[in-house]
């Protein structure tokens, strides 16, 4: 289960908290990390402060005391003269990520050449991570979803959680040395997944990379992937699965309040449901000693129908629907398409009159099955 990473969004602007203006990059903000799409992040802090170094130095640091993973600031910092939040962040933080300062710059240059007039600045005090975003909803949106592939292992790495720093770890290097830059380039297995190292997995991978070479990687979603994680057994699965899991007391609830819980013991219905055998396809109810051969259809079972109405004897058939009572006598059921249609010949159909008085003239036909 993936840690929740505790966020605090600090808007930065004068005329926001003098209440001249919505904040509408802080509530997007907010809104986007909630969704928990970019990642795994709930907006736990909220603040709208103006452009004044010592006030914003106050709450960052208050938020960090408060043990806020990821503090993104929004506004102030551009070229005006009352923009200062890279200054405030500079006195607050203890190391600078300028990797994430250059992803944000280079990504928005992409966007805007504008995007050279802000000047972002991230970093880590304790075990906060605090990144600038520019003031504009567009500017911000964006600069928040440049960073936030980084954003999990970041947070992973600085709170010492160690299962996800070893999870992330474990997929990067399964993928194998990258070549650079080239998207889709051909790349070395250099790295083999580290645990096992049994011969047949020599003979996969070179097979995997004769197929790698010749797959079509335009696509991403052609792109051949391979899971980090070595194939075992369902069994085995689901042997280490209880083995990590609990056993919790047995309780007696209402089924309506039992959404969501699994069963501790079987249970079975009072009385069958349906209470017939129900047929669980369209065709013909028959005696499967008749074998294959011509049959006359004598009725019809559909949804809704009386079980027993019509009985099933030698040589005759009942069309069933899905789901419709299989007729007393019958112990098999010919799907449509391994049956033909004979005839609906009057001929016959008179003949069938004086076969079965019960026949109904308008379903009055021969059957031959082709199989049973
Ligand atoms: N990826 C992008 N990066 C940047 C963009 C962009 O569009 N995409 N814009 C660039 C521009 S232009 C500037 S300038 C710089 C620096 O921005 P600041 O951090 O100094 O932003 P501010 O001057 O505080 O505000 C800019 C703009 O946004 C409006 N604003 C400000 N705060 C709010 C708020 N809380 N809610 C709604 N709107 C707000 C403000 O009225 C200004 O019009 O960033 C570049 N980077
Ligand atoms: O101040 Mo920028 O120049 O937001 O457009």
């Amino acid at each position: 289960m993936p840690q929740v990473i505790k966020v605090g969004v600090l808007t930065v602007s004068d005329r926001c908290s003098r209440g001249e203006a919505q904040d509408g990059s802080g509530a997007n903000l907010k809104v986007l990390v909630d969704a928990g799409t970019l990642f795994k992040g709930k907006v736990c802090k909220y603040a709208c402060v103006p452009d004044e170094l010592l006030t914003i130095k106050d709450k960052l640091l208050e938020w960090c005391e408060e043990e806020v993973h990821l503090i993104l600031t929004t506004g102030g910092t551009g070229l005006g003269p009352r923009d200062v939040t890279p200054e405030a962040v500079k006195k607050v933080i203890e190391r600078e990520t300028p990797g994430l300062t250059a992803c944000m710059l280079t990504e928005s240059l992409k966007v805007t050449a504008l995007a050279m007039l802000s000047r972002p600045v991230c970093g880590v005090r304790g075990r906060t991570l605090i990144a600038t975003l520019p003031g504009s909803r567009k500017g911000s949106e964006e600069c928040l979803r440049f960073i936030s592939p980084g954003i999990p292992h970041a947070v992973s790495l600085i709170m010492e959680w160690k299962e996800e720093v070893e999870a992330t770890h474990t997929v990067l290097q399964s993928e194998g040395v990258k070549s650079g830059s080239t998207e889709g380039h051909h790349h070395h297995h250099l790295q083999h997944c580290g645990h096992h190292h049994h011969h047949h997995h020599h003979h996969q991978h070179h097979r995997q990379e004769s197929d790698e070479s010749k797959a079509d990687v335009s696509h991403v979603s052609r792109r051949p992937r391979k899971s980090p994680y070595p194939m075992i057994p369902v069994s085995e699965a689901v042997e280490t699965v209880l083995s990590q899991a609990e056993l919790c007391m047995k309780e007696y609830i209402a089924t309506k309040n039992a959404l969501g819980l699994v069963l501790a013991e079987d249970i079975h219905a009072k009385d069958p449901l349906p209470p017939f055998p129900a047929s669980i396809k369209d065709g013909y109810a028959v005696l499967a000693s008749d074998g294959a051969g011509t049959r006359v259809v004598k009725g019809d079972s559909t949804a809704g129908s009386s079980p027993g109405v019509t009985t099933v004897t030698s040589g005759v058939c009942v069309r069933v629907n899905t789901g419709a009572p299989v007729p007393p006598g019958a112990d098999a059921v010919v799907q449509v398409r391994w049956s033909s249609l004979r005839s609906m010949f009057l001929l016959f159909l008179s003949l069938a009159w004086a076969v079965s008085s019960d026949f109904e003239p308008h379903e009055s036909a021969y059957m031959t099955f082709i199989r049973v």
